[in-house]
């Protein structure tokens, strides 16, 4: 996106005061739940069972066996890849390449995974774990973030990210500098948006799983399908993993501790919570509620994957037959956008669908709690949030065809609602 000459890119998330608030409440969020999701009474707005001290928080092995899962994740990361994508033009028009295998991590890991448990790895005891595990992914996320601001000093402009550049450090140690910070060919940003945090959610939601099984004889039908949904949500991501490249995070944030520490400590450890939930707070579902709210998620998981398949079709072949016949906006880049068929009903049809799976992840743990809408209540602000931005660097890169198109299409995620 390009600002005029002597300009910097406006700040966002309320500027270097924000972004401390931030570096502060986001980790303090992340250990609240983790702790409250196994306090009796669970109240998402009540304090703390208790204030964990060092001796709760810091554990060596514990720091070795995260270290380890990142390294198992690198090395499933290098092997040969069965298609190697390139990314999107960048400021000196080079594209840089992206294996696309993430899919193949997953599956390997499961492989492991599958023959550790069978040697006698005790994975149910993963969940006494998440309050040191998460500690150590928060401290990685920390030293990982100042590496990457330092290794940013030394880099040409063009490798810088358009926010993440307002000389303020705290500001742009939050937003990330540089753009795509590498080693040869490893890619940090892509690698840890899609492998360690996602495959480590749903590792830990089947620890929780088993951890149940041990505890009352099998999982319940609330955690079967918390686990199915969030793998099958998981697997999707790493399925079309190419289409990751052209998201916002990829193609115009830097890689600093927001990024960081979302990819690798927020996502396993919050996304995880309703399967932590349940481990502690047991809930009843019947069969004809266990189908509605499976109804539920296969709706949000059909327009989330439809919008998201026709818009990636478009992006990649405009004349392909599956698209062509739709409607299209003409813009001053060579670009066109869509304004017919799922991009036609609101901006973000894929965001709706996500948030119709959100809600169907937390209705298998009942409504006697507000702890487990927590997801569902945080992914809504981050989607309207996110969505304010991608409008604001929509505008910039289309322009009078981007006033058009939200014209001739108001609502952004929900139909005569927002
Ligand atoms: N679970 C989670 O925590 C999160 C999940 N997500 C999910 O990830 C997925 C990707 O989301 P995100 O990266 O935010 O953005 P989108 O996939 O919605 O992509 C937005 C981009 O699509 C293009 N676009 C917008 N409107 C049109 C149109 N009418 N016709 C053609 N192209 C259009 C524009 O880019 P261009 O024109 O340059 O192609 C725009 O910048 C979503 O499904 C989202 O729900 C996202 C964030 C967090
Ligand atoms: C900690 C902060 C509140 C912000 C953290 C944001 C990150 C957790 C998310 C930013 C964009 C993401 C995407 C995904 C996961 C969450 C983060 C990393 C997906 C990989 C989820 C699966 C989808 O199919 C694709 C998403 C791309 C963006």
């Amino acid at each position: 996106m390009a600002y005029p000459r002597g300009s910097r890119a406006p700040l966002e998330f309320g500027g270097p005061l924000g972004a401390a608030a931030l570096m502060v409440l986001l980790p303090a969020t992340m250990f609240h739940l983790l702790l409250v999701a196994r306090s009796g009474p669970a109240r998402l707005l009540g304090p703390p069972p208790y204030l964990p001290g060092p001796d709760v928080l810091w554990s060596p092995r514990v720091l070795l066996l995260w270290l380890s899962w990142l390294g198992l994740q690198a090395a499933l990361y290098l092997l040969p890849a069965r298609k190697v994508a390139e990314g999107l033009e960048l400021k000196d028009k080079s594209r840089l390449r992206y294996p696309i295998n993430g899919f193949q991590a997953l599956v390997l890991t499961a492989l492991l995974v599958g023959l550790a448990v069978s040697a006698g790895l005790p994975l149910g005891a993963l969940p006494e774990m998440l309050v040191p595990l998460a500690f150590a992914a928060t401290l990685t996320a920390f030293v990982f973030s100042f590496l990457l601001y330092l290794k940013a000093l030394g880099i040409p402009p063009s490798a810088l990210a358009p926010g993440g550049t307002s000389g303020n450090p705290i500001y742009d140690f939050f937003l990330g500098r540089e753009l795509n910070p590498r080693i040869c060919s490893f890619d940090f940003k892509y690698f840890c948006e899609l492998r360690p945090g996602l495959i480590g959610w749903v590792l830990i939601n089947l620890a929780l799983l088993m951890q149940e099984a041990e505890l009352r004889g099998s999982p319940s039908l609330a955690m079967w399908l918390v686990n199915g949904f969030q793998l099958l949500y998981v697997g999707d991501a790493l399925w079309h993993e190419e289409a990751v490249l052209t998201t916002m995070d990829i193609t115009h944030d830097g890689f600093g501790f927001m990024l960081a520490f979302g990819d690798l400590a927020w996502v396993p450890f919050t996304y995880s919570l309703q399967a932590q939930f349940l481990l502690h707070h047991p809930q009843p579902l019947g069969l004809p509620m266990a189908s509605a709210i499976c109804l539920i998620n296969a709706l949000g998981y059909y327009i989330f994957r439809r919008a998201n398949s026709q818009k990636n079709t478009f992006r990649k072949n405009p004349s392909d037959p599956r698209v062509a016949g739709l409607e299209t906006i003409p813009t001053a880049t060579g670009r066109q956008l869509l304004v017919s068929g799922w991009w036609g009903m609101v901006r973000h049809p894929n965001y709706l669908g996500d948030l119709i799976m959100a809600l169907a992840w937390s209705l298998p743990c009942g409504v006697s709690h507000l702890l487990p809408y927590f997801y569902f209540l945080y992914f809504t602000a981050l989607l309207v949030h996110r969505e304010a931005r991608d409008e604001q660097q929509c505008l910039q890169k289309y322009g009078l065809a981007w006033q058009e198109y939200c014209r001739r299409v108001p609502y952004r995620i929900l139909p005569y609602v927002y």
